[in-house]
């Protein structure tokens, strides 16, 4: 369980991070969604004790990350897939981070394993790892005390294809197995296919949030008709308007079966209806994150 209670950030005159209040409960995979610079590392940072808040909270199972005793055996961080010592081998770092939090050495070989990482990478120095192998290190490292809350920051960049597969796997077999998930990312289709609830942050602030099969309901329904004509003046009728998009469907802010049913009344034939889904979703974070500039500045 990760509770955050107006969570604020300020760098002189800048809030990266403002009044930002979430939970994130056992059992789900949390999104945590915004544009570059929305604050999403400083929030993560700040749960993870390593950025102090300039006010507000935000505690892991109840207490703060800093008042955890040996706290990789509770939550398990990853929010710099390069943070490791480039020197070191695989097995080195996790054989390391094994003696510090008082666990046996011998699971290291096992916990290299299931990310992927085989007996030849685990003997290699991490600075020859691409950015990918980073990540399954990083992905081992926080998950080797067994924790019940995973934190992590971006962390499918570098993964190819088959990487991002199998790491929305893990994520998802550890939380129906009853750990808490946040993850962070920029990208949309990324989240969408592991995540329960999403939290969308821009400018420093929430934007929405909630459970994401609500969220994507209310991000509308896309509908295709052989009437062009006649649906546009039936969703007048209804006071909604519609989004046509380049292959001629229709985004409506409105739910299925809202839309199946005035059209079956008005004789408008569709030839498909569905939840808005991925597309929604984007065309929702869009609409949510338009105000929000990207960062431009180095930082
Ligand atoms: N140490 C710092 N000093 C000054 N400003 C900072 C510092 N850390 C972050 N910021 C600023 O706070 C804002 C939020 O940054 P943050 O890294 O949290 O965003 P983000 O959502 O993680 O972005 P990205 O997706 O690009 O990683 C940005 O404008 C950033 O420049």
């Amino acid at each position: 369980m990760i509770t955050v209670e107006n969570l604020t950030k300020t760098y002189g005159a800048q809030r990266a991070v403002d009044g930002v209040s979430f939970t994130c409960e056992p059992g789900t995979v949390t999104g945590f969604l915004g544009p570059n610079g929305a604050g999403k590392s400083t929030t993560l940072r700040m749960i993870c004790g390593l950025t102090p808040p300039s006010s507000g909270r935000a505690t892991v199972s109840g207490v703060a990350y800093r008042r955890l005793g040996n706290p990789g055996r509770h939550v398990g961080v990853l929010l710099d897939a390069s943070a490791q010592h480039a020197g070191r081998t695989g097995r080195e770092v996790l054989a390391l981070a094994a003696i510090t939090m008082g666990l046996d050495t011998a699971r290291v070989p096992d916990r290299l394993a299931r990310v992927g990482l085989d007996g030849t990478a685990a003997k290699r120095r991490v600075r020859a790892y691409s950015l990918g192998m980073r990540q399954r290190l990083g992905l081992a490292y926080a998950m080797l005390g067994d924790p019940a809350v995973l934190v992590l920051d971006e962390p499918a960049n570098g993964l190819d294809p088959e990487g991002i597969h199998w790491m929305r796997g893990l994520l998802r077999g550890f939380a129906d197995r009853g750990g808490t998930v946040l993850l962070s990312s920029h990208l949309l289709r990324e989240v969408e296919v592991v995540a329960d609830r999403l939290v969308v942050i821009g400018n420093g602030r929430i934007l929405t949030q909630g459970d994401k099969e609500a969220l994507l309901g209310a991000a509308g329904t896309m509908v295709r008709t052989t009437d062009p004509a006649a649906l546009d003046a039936l969703l007048q009728r209804m006071g909604l308007t519609g989004t046509t998009s380049a292959d001629g469907s229709v985004l409506v802010p409105a739910d299925a079966q809202t839309i199946g049913q005035a059209a079956a009344a008005a004789g408008v034939v569709l030839l498909e209806l569905r939840p808005a889904g991925s597309g929604g979703l984007e065309e929702m974070f869009l609409r949510l994150t338009a105000g929000a500039e990207p960062e431009k500045a180095a930082r």
